[in-house]
């Protein structure tokens, strides 16, 4: 099955100038969800995981499917002001401006060994500060993980760090 079939380009949204890679479709076929997940697993075993955090809100998508593929735990990380208790709130550029995420603190364990994943990798600002985020709260990131990745926006630069698996690329 070919994935990329059911990942569809929307020109200029939600500006002008951006192809908006819209994984609806995907999810809405329930064979091609599972072949993802699975193709998505399959690379994670060996790291021996300990918790799947996911990005607010496209990484909470597959990221809560993959985490009960491979029996751990998932913790979201939130945009700003949506998460009860102690946070750790992180900041980081986007094109104009800047934007924030959060994570509660007692998500994630001193020890925790955690894979990040997201629907899509462009920049790298948003998985780069997810990555901070867990380190703050002890944990160590032993992998980034998305469904896609758009080469042509060199995201894959910020996470020069930490071992990194794209399942479609672009
Ligand atoms: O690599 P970057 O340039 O940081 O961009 C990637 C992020 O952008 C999208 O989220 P978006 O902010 O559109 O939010 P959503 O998931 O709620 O739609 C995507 O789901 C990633 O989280
Ligand atoms: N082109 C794009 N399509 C879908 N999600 C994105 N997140 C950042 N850039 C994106």
């Amino acid at each position: 099955m070919n994935l990329k079939k059911y990942i569809q380009d929307i020109p200029d949204f939600p500006k002008p100038g951006v192809i908006f890679k819209d994984i609806n479709p995907l999810l809405a076929n329930p064979e091609a969800t599972a072949q993802a997940i699975n193709l998505l697993a399959k690379g994670l075993y060996g790291f021996n995981a300990t918790k799947i955090v996911g990005i607010e809100s496209r990484g909470f998508l597959l990221g809560i499917l993959l985490a009960q593929k491979m029996g751990l735990g998932f913790v979201p990380i939130r945009k700003p002001g949506k998460l009860p208790g102690k946070i750790e709130k992180q900041t980081y550029a986007l094109e104009y401006g800047d934007d924030s995420i959060e994570i509660q603190q007692n998500s994630i364990s001193e020890g925790d060994l955690v894979i990040v994943h997201d629907d899509v990798l462009a920049t790298g600002g948003t998985a780069a500060a997810a990555c901070e985020l867990i380190e703050k709260c002890g944990g160590t990131v032993v992998q980034c993980n998305f469904l896609m990745e758009l080469g042509f926006l060199e995201g894959r630069k910020k996470l020069e760090n930490y071992a990194l698996h794209s399942l479609l690329h672009y």
